[in-house]
């Protein structure tokens, strides 16, 4: 098999803004060349901080406690500044949920594309040019006008189409969505997604998509790491995630709502109960109070399972037949 691009591992990341909260707990995850990764659980189980940790982005008040992020074999959370920077943006890159905040609105696109290849060696026209073909690629009608116009001068979803263009510009090896369709209506969010999908068959690095939406992972993905409370709880290939889900809280996410995959339901459907405080994470189970199945051994931390060498899951119960 060949060496993963990325390989997050065993991360623990706790803010300390507000008292220490531990979003991260032991986090890991692989990606490699030509796949895309999901990325998927309730809002709060620390999937934006998985990406921003991707993408060297982690606020002020986040702390990497412990574990790695390693791009190509190097740990980029240890990286000088200067080449965390140049890592971003060419080698890694991002597709941030609202359009507008990856753009300066008092700048043309044109400029913008410009200024996004300012560490590309190629002249004014060939960025010019290579601009011009990706507005062409991410479907954008007319690039020359796109190229003129200020971000607001187009709808949610030209925006979005712009930002994935920008975040194509460098010809990065990883692509990092976060919520890619979350801030666009049903129609425009099928058309980003059919993008995304067509956008996916000539790409040779690895996408990571993070998601409310198990439509989108449906849609979307090869694999799928299923994230709650910091932790990640199952991994699957997307078909085992949807057919022979492992862990509880997967199996509570699809049963909750079996016929809505490909709707375009923003929000993934709720489970009773509630997060744990993750100010006093649980030592147990952190789903043990949310869980159908859960016994008195799910206050002691759960073993991970290896289902079969693409399927594990975080569980105690696991262990047994689906
Ligand atoms: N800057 C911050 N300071 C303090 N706590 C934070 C900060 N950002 C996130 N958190 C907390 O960290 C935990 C994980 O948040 P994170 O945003 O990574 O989750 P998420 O799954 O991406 O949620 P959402 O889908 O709502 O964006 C949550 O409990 C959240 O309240």
């Amino acid at each position: 098999m060949t060496q993963p691009l990325l390989e997050i591992d065993a991360l623990n990341v706790t803010y300390t803004d507000h008292g220490k909260l531990a979003a991260l707990r032991g986090a890991s995850l692989t990606a490699r060349a030509g796949e895309v990764i999901g990325i998927v659980g309730e809002s709060g189980c620390g999937k934006s901080t998985l990406a921003a940790s991707v993408i060297n982005l982690l606020p002020q008040a986040a702390q990497v406690t412990s574990g790695a992020v390693r791009y190509k074999g190097a740990d980029i959370l240890t990286l000088p500044p200067e080449a965390q920077r140049s890592l971003r943006g060419q080698d890694i890159a991002m597709i941030f949920q609202d359009p507008m905040t990856a753009f300066n609105p008092v700048l043309t696109i044109g400029a913008q594309l410009l200024d996004f290849q300012h560490a590309s060696p190629a002249s004014r026209a060939e960025k010019l040019a290579r601009a011009r073909t990706l507005l062409s690629r991410v479907g954008m009608p007319d690039p020359d006008l796109t190229l003129r116009r200020y971000p607001h001068q187009l709808s949610g979803g030209m925006r979005q189409r712009v930002a994935i263009a920008a975040a194509l510009l460098m010809n990065p090896t990883i692509l990092v969505a976060d919520e890619p369709t979350t801030a666009l209506d049903v129609t425009m969010e099928a058309q980003i997604i059919h993008l995304l999908r067509d956008l996916r068959r000539d790409y040779q690095g690895a996408i990571l998509v993070i998601t409310h939406h198990l439509g989108v992972v449906a849609e979307l993905c090869d694999r799928v790491y299923v994230m709650y409370a910091g932790e990640v709880v199952e991994e699957a290939l997307v078909d085992d995630l949807f057919h022979a889900p492992r862990h509880p809280y997967t199996q509570a996410l699809i049963a909750c709502d079996p016929g809505h995959f490909t709707d375009a339901t923003p929000i993934l459907p709720t489970i009773p109960g509630r997060l744990p405080d993750l100010r006093n994470p649980p030592t147990g189970c952190a789903f043990a109070a949310r869980c159908p199945l859960a016994e008195p051994i799910c206050a002691n931390p759960p073993p991970r399972v290896e289902i079969s060498p693409t399927q594990t899951a975080l569980c105690h119960k696991a262990g047994g037949r689906p």
